[in-house]
């Protein structure tokens, strides 16, 4: 039995987290995004039209001894941000940290869209999302996370993602120097494939927990907090000149002063969102009017508990008991 544990570092105003992986014999080094939010292991390959790759690494599989084409698999993906990506599949040894997977469906892009083209740090996706929607044809191909979890001490993997500095995923066992106080534990609805779960209620600054359940899920792969439009409605009523501003896309509101706290219910405890983590980044060079860090989540059919809300905890991600632990630290 085994755990593990690698850090995560974050980019510019937290828009992603990176993580180091390694791939194939002799080891290829890819940084990529973990995300809970999706369940493929895709990366910029060799398969890929120079024009596309601007300064990632690829991986090559002509270049690793245990590289092994899956014969007539391909794969798919479209996020909900509207990036896309597409190509073959290998089997390879994938290892992070001090795990190792020996036949790790690798996803080799052919082809990806201009979002993915132009984050140059961004080598590819980790999903840690259940594997009943993993995108590859005509058999779908297991996560990292759904084949290690054989041999880790638990079937778990916790996140502690920071705002502007470098976090941690470990696997296969809960740090209790990670966080403190208790850890609030809530049922995971995984039939859509996600870490959904459903929040009891909200509170904007100290006032007190709103009965209002908000069903969502936990994505590590979405930046922001998206909220029903009437808890969003509700909490930058609280905030001093905020307005929805159409050609940014979302709500803004002047950098200063500090906006109230989000607080959201988890089983019998909270989470706090700390208004500074409001604050998601300045609009202008100037810094006077901030982008807000939570938004409407109109249009996608539930809310999603990004990096917003969960760089705020350590969370736990327990598919042994299918339940989410949301902890202060
Ligand atoms: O796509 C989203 C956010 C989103 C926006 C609008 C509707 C639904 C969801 N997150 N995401 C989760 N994993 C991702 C991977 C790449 C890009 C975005 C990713």
């Amino acid at each position: 039995r085994q755990t593990g544990t690698v850090e995560t570092d974050a980019e510019k105003h937290d828009v992603e987290y990176l993580t180091p992986i390694s791939i194939g014999t002799p080891p290829q080094d890819l940084i990529v995004d973990f995300d809970t939010g999706s369940s493929d292991l895709w990366v910029f390959s060799t398969e890929m039209a120079a024009k596309d790759i601007k300064g990632q690494a690829v991986y090559d599989p002509n270049n690793s001894s245990t590289s092994e084409k899956l014969q007539g698999s391909t794969w798919q993906i479209t996020y909900g941000d509207g990036s896309s990506s597409s190509g073959d599949v290998y089997l390879d040894t994938v290892t992070i940290g001090n795990l190792t997977v020996p036949n790790q469906a690798v996803e080799a892009a052919k082809k990806v869209s201009d979002e993915f083209t132009d984050d140059p740090n961004n080598d590819g996706l980790l999903g840690l999302g259940f594997s009943s929607i993993n995108t590859v044809q005509p058999t779908p191909q297991n996560t990292f996370f759904d084949n290690v979890k054989k041999n880790l001490d638990t079937p778990l993997f916790t996140t502690d993602l920071k705002h502007g500095a470098p976090g941690s995923y470990n696997f296969g066992y809960i740090d209790p120097a990670a966080y403190i106080g208790n850890i609030s534990w809530t049922p995971v609805d995984n039939s859509q494939g996600f870490w959904g779960f459903t929040s009891p209620g909200y509170a904007v600054g100290t006032e007190t927990l709103r009965n209002h359940s908000i069903s969502g899920i936990a994505d590590t792969g979405t930046t922001l907090l998206l909220l029903p439009k009437s808890i969003v409605k509700a909490y930058y009523s609280e905030v001093q000149g905020a307005q929805y501003d159409s050609s940014q896309g979302g709500y803004v509101f002047p950098c200063s002063p500090t906006p109230p706290d989000f607080v959201f219910g988890v089983n019998n405890g909270i989470v706090t969102v700390p208004g500074d983590m409001v604050l998601y980044a300045p609009i202008d060079s100037a810094n006077q009017n901030c982008f807000g860090g939570i938004q409407s989540d109109t249009g996608i059919g539930f809310s999603i508990f990004g990096d917003v809300a969960l760089k705020t905890s350590f969370v736990v991600f327990d598919a042994g008991g299918l339940q989410l632990g949301w902890a202060a630290k």
